[in-house]
């Protein structure tokens, strides 16, 4: 029997909404907390959001969450600002002060409380807990978990609405490796729902295998907004490692066939802008003897130190500028 055509699949679980953030400007005092922060936080995706202390993240997730009001520019989530939400915790789950909580009320009273204030279905609050992996603990007192817990604590409640869009400040804080692995899963699997994901992390490592975009930001605003992959390609820029007995002999043959080829060291040679396998044909040809190429890779790590060394430098010159 052939199936009806209008039949829905059972992996669309949620509607999609993205997070838009466009030209924030926050003061505090003589601080200027953001100045201009623009981005998009789209759904299928993990956005990661990272910068130097002080950069301004929590202050545009507090704007985005509708805890701090910002002097110019707009939040929307869905479309709407947060506090035009009508019930909010179905649109955007958030994980921002894990430590929030009532110590003496056990994890499962604290998310009963949240999904009755809400108006929430009860029986949701256990499949949270299984979702965060906290069955065994759920029914102690949330003052005695440790701060990986209180994280899977936070990130139940977030789920409590099945919102399509959820914000987790610095998630990975406090877990162990265990735990490391279970979060970056866990906002994999919630990206290849549908939701839109932002994920604010100093650990770039950990976003590197986990986002699919990421925002720098510095100094209240965007430095760099691009996929991982992308910003990882650039920074890598076609470097090839070449281990020779003889690197004046390989740099040299390799110039004379135009590569961009240097002696690093005694028996080192850098090469760019060509791949290994072109840089094995010439020198076989040429005879010149070689141990190993190797394509140098750069990571998520390298790409965040160079951007935001720049706004370091910047701050400074600023600095200097105003006579600070
Ligand atoms: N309530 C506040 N009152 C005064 N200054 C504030 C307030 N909130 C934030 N700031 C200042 O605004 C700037 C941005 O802070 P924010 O906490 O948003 O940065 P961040 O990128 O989240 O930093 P971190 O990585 O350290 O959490 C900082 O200079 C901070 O001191």
């Amino acid at each position: 029997m052939t199936q009806p055509t209008t039949e829905r699949t059972e992996t669309v679980t949620v509607t999609e909404q993205r997070i838009d953030v466009s030209g924030l400007r926050k003061r505090f005092g003589a601080t200027q907390a953001l100045d201009g922060m623009s981005f998009t936080v789209s759904p299928g995706r993990v956005t990661g959001f990272v910068g130097p202390n002080g950069a301004g993240k929590s202050t545009t997730i507090r704007v985005i969450l509708g805890l701090d009001a910002p002097d110019e520019g707009r939040a929307l989530v869905g479309g709407l600002p947060y506090r035009r939400l009508r019930r909010p915790l179905r649109h955007v789950g958030a994980l921002v002060d894990a430590a929030a909580l009532q110590p003496s009320r056990t994890g499962r009273n604290h998310l009963l409380w949240l999904a009755r204030s809400q108006r929430l279905p009860v029986r949701r609050v256990d499949e949270v807990i299984e979702l965060v992996g906290l069955t065994g603990a759920a029914r102690r007192r949330a003052g005695g978990f440790s701060l990986g817990m209180r994280q899977r604590l936070g990130i139940a409640a977030a789920m409590l609405g099945d919102p399509p869009v959820l914000i987790l400040d610095e998630p990975f804080n406090g877990m162990d490796p265990e735990g490391i692995i279970w979060i970056r899963r866990f906002l994999r699997s919630l990206a290849g729902e549908g939701r839109a994901v932002l994920v604010s992390s100093h650990l770039m490592g950990e976003l590197q295998g986990t986002a699919d975009q990421v925002v720098v930001v510095g100094r209240g605003r965007v430095v760099a907004d691009a996929p991982v992959d992308e910003l990882v390609a650039a920074e890598s820029g076609d470097r090839v490692q070449l281990r020779t007995a003889q690197p004046a002999e390989a740099a040299a043959t390799l110039q004379r066939d135009g590569l961009a080829a240097r002696v690093a060291d005694r028996n080192t040679v850098t090469v760019t802008g060509a791949d290994a396998q072109r840089i094995v044909a010439v020198l076989a040809r040429s005879g010149v003897p070689f141990a190993e190429v190797t394509s140098q890779r750069a990571t998520l790590e390298d790409v965040y130190l160079r951007l935001t060394a720049g706004e370091s430098e910047y701050r400074a010159v600023l600095d200097q500028e105003q006579g600070r």
